[in-house]
């Protein structure tokens, strides 16, 4: 068997050789040879050749690989060294490609705290690299130097890429055979299909898809409240949900009425994605394409599969089409339509794109539009939860503008909150984390010559981190910046990017905005969420995660008719609530609550005897910040002072505490307010007080609501900041519109763990004048507080994290990392993930307007602004298609300006040290950490968890 194939291949090698002969007139002599010196001698002489053949091309690979991985990278880097810049030292073959898997690994082993301070923990190896060697410096991924780029406005001349010479990274080509389209394509081909694809994101076309997104979502809410059935609340990994979501979205809006193939694909897409990152998670080695592995065959089986059923989606639509009967209003239709137009306008049947191109398109939809949005909204829903004033404010606008309607296009182009909360959203967590892009000839780019064949990394995420751009709360979670758009928001205009920038802007930034605000809007309407116990806050850079983010799901209807059993567990809620927020969101509630007091005490003390639970989380609160003491060092102090104890300290004893809320962060006591301190003080003695100002702009805006309706349920002015302000405007705007608040149904998460609140009556508050003998007393409070949160220096809401093209959430309980941080992104051979085309349109055809993304007639509203303020204040180069977006710093209807003297976590407006603890009082708290359960450690942080374990090692 083998000598046959030896004398086969032999034979076949003979063949070739003297058909190259005689090629070349040299037969004869091979003829002689053979006849000469036999079979043997031609048999030698065929090896002979083919081994110097082989021997040859060995060679000349060897060569190649040798330039490749070792003089052009010793060539680059000796030019950007020449130049100044500093960076880690080439390493053959594989630059730092470990480093950054070892330090990725590293960060990911440990939860971190539950702070948004990510960026070490998510590009721990490129953070490092910044820190040691400066901004622009250099790293290499394998034998490619990547300059990363931090200054915005540089970030603007790459991405803007006027002369094309900036160009996308060419992918591996594993990953170019699977992902193509227009993410992929540069010069003229990017040219026609952008032009070709645009109409299709068209705000009017969107709109058109709105009924599309609206029947998912609402698909989503009535899996979700099957799920929590008659529970009180359901824990859910919302990220797989939230996956398939979008790219139930994605199947819906594409293909329309082919929408069960649709979802199909999407599945074939995701298996996809999944084997390409563990394909090409390894080091780049050329030729490795070309061997056949079982994943490699898998990925081309799967694509064999997706394609067919495109073939067959886009021949029924154009049958359809002929028909006259075709619906235009997906993505696919409206290609069509637009590649007809365009076929139409160059009479050239060449002129359009291919059916193969459009499959092309419609796979793209997916891999671009999927786990983008869901990683958005995915993260939306863990900060909302982590920040529950701004779910709270969130849903009351949300509930203001559609009560219990479907959400319809202007209505979600009206949403201020949920916007300015998006784009922070988008800030912090940029679901792609950098985007890249290479010198194709010697471009100067600042003070440096590139040559061709330099990496230039764009992290998005550490300018949206960085503290130059963003102010000292930089890595807080602080939508109010957004109040008066994108371009106000930063001192440089171009430090917000999500979407990258410049001609290559992405082009379903409006879709996805859409898309997200409906989403968020409808799980806002039915249901309120928090942190499950078990979450682990584990951001990484990954565009497919499997990782479970699980949060408590309650549905908003139910939590109304809660059993007086469950308030124990509403209580604990409010308590891990309490514990994430950061202390200027503590005295923002704090503050919205003594407003309320100053405006009307009887009111608030109606409501605070109405509310135990929420007066006990006030109290919880000003506990935190160390306002108050704990309850047992309050009684040990009284008794200690022999002072009379208060009959009653409950709510009555809350409010005044509460009249000590300063009113500004950092500001001094003005006379008026050391006047109500001090009869505070007189009437409470042992009440421990701030000596801050008291007046203040949230107090004036809440006073202005009760004036124009005293009878207004005042309880949604208790927690999140700014919600009376929304809360009032809308009301203003829509007098007729229920209010939300006045029925049970419609109430938001945290005042729903209350007994609904009824207009206050002139009898009621002649009753509630007297101190309520059924107030709980301090002591009821529960023991278990988070006595960390009692330290008021420690970081309960830091800065942080991460994200790369697409961002996944983390994992759930300490979990073993298994995740190969920055598959997608890291590669170098990856097309897009995140940007890693070449790109060379032409300067001409960049300046055309069809460049522009088609985001038009998005209208003066807040809704879609990122391309509107983009465009306004950047300009046509950085977001094109300006003219067709509004002001995003356009005053909103339905939200004031921040007041001057409302207490922000802006720049700056870091909270004052709360007075130290006294003995007393430590001694109480260390006794309250002894005492916590093990369920309630677990409710804290990952940090403050460790400190009360080691803690309680300590005082064992
Ligand atoms: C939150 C959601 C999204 C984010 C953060 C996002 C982010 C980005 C970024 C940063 C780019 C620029 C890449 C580069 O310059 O190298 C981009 C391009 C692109 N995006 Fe998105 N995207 C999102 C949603 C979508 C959706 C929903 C779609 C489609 C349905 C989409 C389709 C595209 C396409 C086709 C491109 C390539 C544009 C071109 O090269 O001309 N994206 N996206």
């Amino acid at each position: 068997m083998k000598a046959s194939s030896k004398s086969k291949a032999l034979q076949r090698i003979r063949d070739e050789i003297e058909e190259e002969l005689h090629s070349r007139g040299a037969a004869p002599d091979f003829a002689f040879y053979s006849m000469a010196m036999g079979e043997s001698v031609s048999e030698d002489m065929a090896w002979s050749l083919a081994w110097g053949v082989g021997g040859l091309l060995l060679l000349a690979w060897a060569l190649r690989t040798l330039n490749w991985a070792w003089w052009t990278p010793r060539r680059l880097e000796r030019a950007l060294r020449a130049q100044g810049l500093n960076g880690t030292p080439y390493r053959f073959p594989n630059g730092d490609f470990k480093e950054n898997i070892r330090l990725a690994k590293e960060a990911s082993s440990t939860p971190m705290p539950l702070t948004h301070d990510i960026v070490p923990r998510v590009l721990p190896f490129l953070r490092r690299a910044i820190d040691e060697y400066g901004k622009i410096c250099f790293t290499w991924f394998g034998p490619v130097p990547r300059v990363t780029i931090m200054d915005p406005e540089l970030v603007r001349e790459v991405l803007s890429n006027k002369f094309g010479h900036f160009g996308k990274p060419k992918g591996s080509p594993l990953g170019r055979l699977f992902l193509r389209g227009l993410v992929s394509y540069e010069g003229e081909k990017w040219v026609k299909h952008r032009r070709i694809m645009n109409p299709a994101f068209h705000v009017e076309k969107l709109k058109r898809m709105l009924p599309a997104f609206c029947a998912c979502c609402s698909d989503l809410m009535s899996r979700w409240e099957n799920l929590v059935g008659s529970e009180a609340c359901y824990e859910l990994d919302v990220w797989p949900e939230l996956q398939s979501f979008t790219g139930d979205v994605i199947s819906r809006t594409a293909f329309g009425g082919s929408c069960e193939e649709g979802r199909r694909i999407f599945q074939l897409q995701a298996e996809q994605a999944e084997l390409l990152i563990q394909t090409i998670q390894n080091l780049y080695i050329p030729g490795y394409r070309f061997l056949p592995t079982p994943k490699k065959n898998r990925l081309k089986a799967a694509d064999r599969e997706i394609r067919a059923l495109l073939r067959g989606i886009i021949k029924k639509r154009e049958q359809a089409m002929k028909l006259g009967k075709a619906s235009n209003d997906d993505l696919l239709g409206l290609l069509m339509e637009s590649n007809l137009e365009y076929y139409q306008e160059h009479g050239n049947k060449n002129a359009g794109i291919t059916p193969e191109d459009v499959i092309d398109e419609c796979k793209l939809f997916y891999f671009a539009g999927q786990e983008t949005t869901s990683v958005l909204l995915t993260w939306t829903m863990i900060v909302l939860s982590m920040h529950p004033s701004w779910q709270v404010r969130a849903r009351q606008e949300v509930l203001q503008v559609f009560g219990e309607r479907k959400p319809d296009f202007d209505g979600l182009s009206r949403l201020k909150n949920v916007t300015m909360i998006l784009y922070e959203v988008l800030r912090l967590y940029p679901p792609a984390v950098f985007l890249q892009r290479q010198t194709y000839k010697t471009m100067k780019l600042g003070d440096v010559i590139y040559p061709p064949g330099v990496t230039l990394l764009m992290p998005i995420i550490f300018i949206h981190h960085d503290l130059n751009y963003w102010g000292k709360d930089a890595n807080e979670f602080n939508p109010e910046r957004f109040a008066e758009g994108i371009s106000k928001a930063s001192k440089d205009h171009v430090a917000f990017f999500p979407f990258g920038g410049g001609p290559r802007i992405c082009i379903g930034q409006n879709f996805a905005l859409l898309e997200a605000k409906m989403g968020l809007s409808m799980i806002l309407q039915r249901f309120s969420f928090e942190l499950s116990p078990s979450y682990a806050h584990s951001p990484h850079t990954r565009s497919v995660c499997g990782r479970s983010i699980e949060l408590k799901l309650e549905e908003r209807r139910r939590m109304a008719a809660q059993q007086p059993q469950q308030q124990q567990q509403v209580a604990n809620s409010f308590t891990s609530q309490f514990a994430v927020m950061s202390k200027a969101q503590l005295y923002d509630i704090l503050s919205q609550m003594k407003a309320l007091i100053e405006q009307n005490q009887q009111e608030a003390r109606q409501i605070l005897i109405d509310n135990p639970l929420l007066t006990r989380a006030l109290f919880q609160a000003q506990i935190m910040l160390g306002m108050v003491q704990s309850p047992k060092v309050m009684s040990n102090t009284q008794q200690a002072l022999q002072q009379p104890q208060p009959a009653q300290v409950g709510q009555p004893q809350i409010v005044h505490s509460l009249q000590t809320v300063p009113a500004k962060v950092g500001e001094q006591s003005e006379p008026g307010s050391s006047q109500s301190l001090l009869s505070a003080r007189q009437q409470h003695p042992t009440q421990p007080s701030i000596s801050l100002p008291l007046a203040s702009g949230s107090s004036q805006s809440l006073l202005s609501a009760r004036q124009q309706r005293p009878t207004q349920p005042s309880i949604s002015l208790s927690l999140a900041s700014g919600s009376s302000q929304s809360l009032l405007s809308a009301r203003q705007q829509h007098p007729t519109q229920p209010s939300p608040l006045s029925e049970p149904q419609t109430k938001g998460f945290l005042n729903l763990q209350v007994p609904s609140v009824t207009p206050i009556q002139s009898s009621q508050i002649q009753n509630i004048s007297q101190p309520n003998p059924a107030a709980p007393h301090y002591s009821n409070l529960p023991s278990h507080l988070p006595m960390i949160s009692v330290h008021p220096q420690q970081t309960l809401q830091n800065p942080g994290l991460f994200n790369q093209l697409l961002q996944p959430p983390f994992p759930l309980q300490p979990r073993q990392v298994t995740m190969q941080p920055f598959a997608i992104q890291f590669h170098p051979q990856m097309p897009h993930s995140l940007g890693l085309q070449p790109s060379s349109a032409s300067q001409q055809l960049l300046s055309q307007p069809l460049f522009h993304v088609g985001s038009s007639h998005m209208g003066t509203d807040y809704g879609t602004q990122v391309s509107t303020s983009m465009q306004k204040d950047r300009g046509a180069p950085w977001v094109l298609g300006s003219s067709e977006i509004t002001t995003v710093g356009t005053q909103l209807p339905g939200l004031p300006p921040m007041i001057s003297g409302q207490i922000a976590t802006g720049a700056g407006g870091q909270p004052p040290r709360p007075p130290p603890l006294t003995p007393e009082m430590e001694k109480a708290l260390l006794q309250q950490v002894m005492g916590l359960t093990p369920e309630q450690i677990n409710l804290l942080p990952p940090e403050q968890r460790n400190q009360v374990l080691q803690l309680r090692e300590m005082l064992k």
